[in-house]
């Protein structure tokens, strides 16, 4: 039996999991990249799959928009289907001077606006960051491919449609690299569950620059970023 939002039967999900937001990017990269592919989940078309990639089993599924969305979708999977590791491979808006469109940042950290962290009732302020091993191998994939590539914080916000440009500013006055909407709830939730968990980001728009990608690039041009996750 599946849970209120994921249909799979235990054992039809891998240990390692690649959680884009959009599940349309989850049927792409299903479709380009896995062999042998099941489909185990369309509820609320939030697709997911598993299958091969070079000969080793693998899952890709949609994590929704935001923090509450991905933060059900990854607790079921470390708790419900014993998965063990999930590669958030997301889109992220630019904020640091270097930063182009189609640049990859490997989440170090993840900051947040976002109060999910007081479920947790801790006496001080979570910091919310990668799995290590995942982040030096995604790093050393990155350098062999000649990706362009920053490692470093970035920042899970609420908010997509800021009212004040001036948030955008103090976050990269931080040295925040970039601002997406789930990294900080995935850390969290794998940091509770035990589990490992990195956020790999391509840049689709520049904040300051005013450049962006279209959405079909969105959903389909991530190549290289959807290889480094495949092959950690
Ligand atoms: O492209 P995805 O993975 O959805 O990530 C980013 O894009 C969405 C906003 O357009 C948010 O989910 C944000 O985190
Ligand atoms: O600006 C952006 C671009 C992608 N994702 C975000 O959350 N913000």
């Amino acid at each position: 039996m599946g849970t209120p939002h994921n249909g799979a039967e235990k054992g039809e999900i891998a240990k390692k999991v690649l959680m884009p937001g959009d599940p349309l990017r989850a049927k792409f990269i299903a479709e380009t990249y896995l062999d042998e592919v099941k489909q185990f989940n369309t509820v609320r078309n939030m697709f997911g799959y598993t299958g091969k990639y070079k000969r080793q089993e693998v899952s890709v599924m949609g994590s929704g928009m935001g923090m509450p969305s991905i933060g059900i979708y990854s607790y079921e999977l470390y708790h419900f289907y014993e998965v063990e590791a999930i590669i958030r491979i997301g889109s992220a808006g630019g904020f640091h001077d270097d930063l182009e469109l189609m640049d990859l940042v490997i989440a170090q950290g993840a900051c947040t606006d976002s109060r999910y962290a007081y479920q947790f009732d801790l006496p001080g302020t979570f910091a919310p960051i990668g799995d290590y091993e995942l982040l030096s191998k995604a790093v050393s994939l990155a350098e062999a491919k000649g990706t362009k590539y920053k490692v470093g914080n970035v920042v899970s916000a609420d908010v997509f449609y800021n009212n004040d440009d001036r948030v955008n500013d103090r976050w990269k006055s931080m040295g925040v690299l970039a601002v997406e909407m789930e990294a900080a709830a995935l850390y969290m939730n794998a940091a509770k569950a035990g589990k490992k968990a990195l956020a790999m980001l391509t840049i689709s728009d520049h904040l300051f620059k005013k450049t962006a990608l279209s959405a079909k690039d969105r959903e389909t041009s991530f190549n290289e970023m959807m290889e480094i996750a495949l092959d950690l």
